[in-house]
């Protein structure tokens, strides 16, 4: 992989008066800034409709990132890299005025022609930036052009199939730069790491020793002010066709022959290509859905989500989604891995629990506590890290068993030096590593997957709510797994 040490580009970032872009990206710039990472020489140009000036974009900007800033002169240097372009993205002859504007900018800072296209808009907007930047000549410079595409990457295969054909008349799959935030993530890029160099897992990494895997993403909030977007979404579409897919991949992929970008793909592509295939009829038997009614939320009493603003009160949009995926090759076979997301839960978590088999005799059995299973934890957020769940002799005579827990914390060493996943994923993007986003294939094959759930979902309408706001989901998820004699490990306290 050749990738630049310190890029220097002009980033235009179309959707740059919106939300993800003040939340997220403004500051993520602002750290490669401040961490030096980027080229002292960088501009950054802002799209949007409203009728700005450079000051107030760069307003806007500073207000961003104002909490971690002392000094006001180091805050009007950084923002005066940023400029706005006032247009509507629809209309293709305002293309040549930023045409233009990029030009002056390369001259001004000395930039090689290097442009990366930020879509953080919606995406029915995409295609057409995408081929108004090709034949308004924005993508032919000296220099490197890459498109950096913000999620929903489409609403199901059709749709996808579509957009990526439209982005794909302008522009090269090696340019194109499909965000998952997920892959930015400190923790998920280090299954990576846990796996492939400690012999121990490794060596164990397969269905003679690990009986399931589980994966939990939950969250506090319930849907807020997006309801309009949700309800045509859902979380299997919000969450599980793309985030939690792309963690069951990582933790089922072979290893890569290197660490290259089309290696690690191509290896995650074979899990998906891996998973058994769904027909509607079988859904009900591998996943449930779930929408929250109203309930307790951190002691505070919160309404249903048929109640929250956008949101139809007769809504089938499942706000829950537990399932069971089953990989079917030599090193998975009969090995569950469940996943599970959803809005209201208790915690804000996403773990990774892998329970490994007990031993063929148990030594211990008269004791009460010796039926402990090993477990490998792995703390995606908020707490970042790993812990070992085993098995010692307790302190004092005789024999007994009690379980421990060998921790090690990632964020409590290095809480304020680690990246935030949009400042990771912008500086690959920078890079030209593509490695953590979402190549064509992986997406296609995700969706292919989940649109028959979402099929049997639409055809067939649920009984919601079907759990309290500030619970765990409903109890059929619970079912799914004890059926199989198995249970969810629980998100907080695991075991003490
Ligand atoms: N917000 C978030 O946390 C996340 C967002 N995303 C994705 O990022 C994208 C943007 O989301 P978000 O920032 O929340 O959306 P917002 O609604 O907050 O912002 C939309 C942006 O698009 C601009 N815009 C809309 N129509 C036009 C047009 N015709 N021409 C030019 N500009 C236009 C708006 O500018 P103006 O109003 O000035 O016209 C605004 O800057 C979406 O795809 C979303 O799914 C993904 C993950 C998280
Ligand atoms: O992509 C999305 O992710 C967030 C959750 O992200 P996290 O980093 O806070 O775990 C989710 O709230 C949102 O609905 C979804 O679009």
């Amino acid at each position: 992989m050749n990738t630049e040490h310190k890029p220097k580009a002009v980033i235009v970032i179309f959707g740059a008066t919106g939300d993800l872009a003040k939340r997220k990206l403004f500051p993520s710039i602002y750290r490669l800034h401040r961490s030096k990472k980027i080229d002292s020489d960088f501009a950054v140009v802002g799209v949007g409709r409203r009728p700005w000036t450079n000051e107030e974009f760069r307003s806007n900007v500073s207000d961003s990132i104002q909490s971690s800033i002392k000094q006001s002169s180091e805050l009007d240097e950084f923002a005066s890299h940023f400029y706005y372009h006032p247009f509507d993205v629809t209309n293709p002859s305002s293309y040549l005025e930023l045409k233009g504007m990029l030009s002056e900018l390369d001259g001004k800072y000395g930039i090689p022609g290097n442009r990366m296209f930020y879509m953080a808009m919606a995406p029915e907007f995409f295609g057409t930036i995408a081929r108004n930047l090709k034949s308004e000549g924005l993508t032919a410079t000296e220099g490197w052009s890459r498109l950096v595409i913000e999620k929903p990457f489409g609403h199901d295969l059709p749709s996808a199939q579509e957009l990526n054909d439209e982005i794909r008349e302008a522009f090269s799959e090696d340019q194109i730069y499909r965000i998952d935030h997920y892959l930015g993530k400190q923790m998920v890029q280090n299954i990576e790491v846990i796996r492939f160099s400690n012999a121990l897992f490794e060596s164990v990494w397969n269905n003679r020793y690990i009986s399931n895997i589980q994966v939990t993403s939950s969250e506090v909030l319930g849907v807020e002010d997006r309801g309009r977007y949700y309800e045509n979404s859902g979380a299997l579409r919000d969450m599980v066709q793309n985030h939690l897919m792309q963690m069951v991949a990582l933790l089922a992929m072979e290893p890569p022959i290197k660490l290259e970008t089309d290696e690690i793909r191509s290896e995650k592509v074979k899990v998906m290509r891996a998973l058994r295939p769904l027909t509607e009829k079988d859904v009900p038997d591998y996943f449930v859905r779930g929408q929250y009614g109203k309930g307790e939320s951190e002691d505070v009493s919160v309404p249903g989500y048929r109640e929250e603003s956008n949101v139809d009160p007769e809504s089938n949009t499942e706000t829950y989604v537990a399932g069971k995926l089953m990989i079917d090759n030599f090193r998975w076979a009969g090995v569950p891995f469940y996943i599970r997301t959803g809005k209201r839960m208790t915690a804000k978590s996403t773990k990774i629990v892998v329970q490994f088999k007990d031993l063929p005799m148990n030594l211990y059995s008269n004791d009460v506590d010796s039926k402990h299973p090993n477990l490998l934890v792995i703390h995606i957020q908020p707490d970042e890290g790993i812990t070992l769940h085993l098995n010692a002799k307790e302190a004092g005579g005789g024999s007994y068993v009690k379980p421990i827990k060998l921790d090690y914390c990632s964020n409590c060493v290095d809480q304020f030096n680690t990246p935030e996943a949009y400042e990771k994923l912008i500086y690959d993007g920078l890079r030209g590593d593509a490695t953590n986003f979402t190549h064509w294939d992986e997406v296609s094959l995700s969706w292919s997957y989940v649109d028959t759930i979402s099929k049997a979902w639409e055809t067939h309408k649920a009984e919601f709510p079907n759990y309290a706001a500030g619970s765990m989901g409903p109890k059929a998820a619970d079912e799914l797994l004890e059926k199989d004699g198995f249970h969810w490990w629980p998100i907080t306290d695991m075991v003490d």
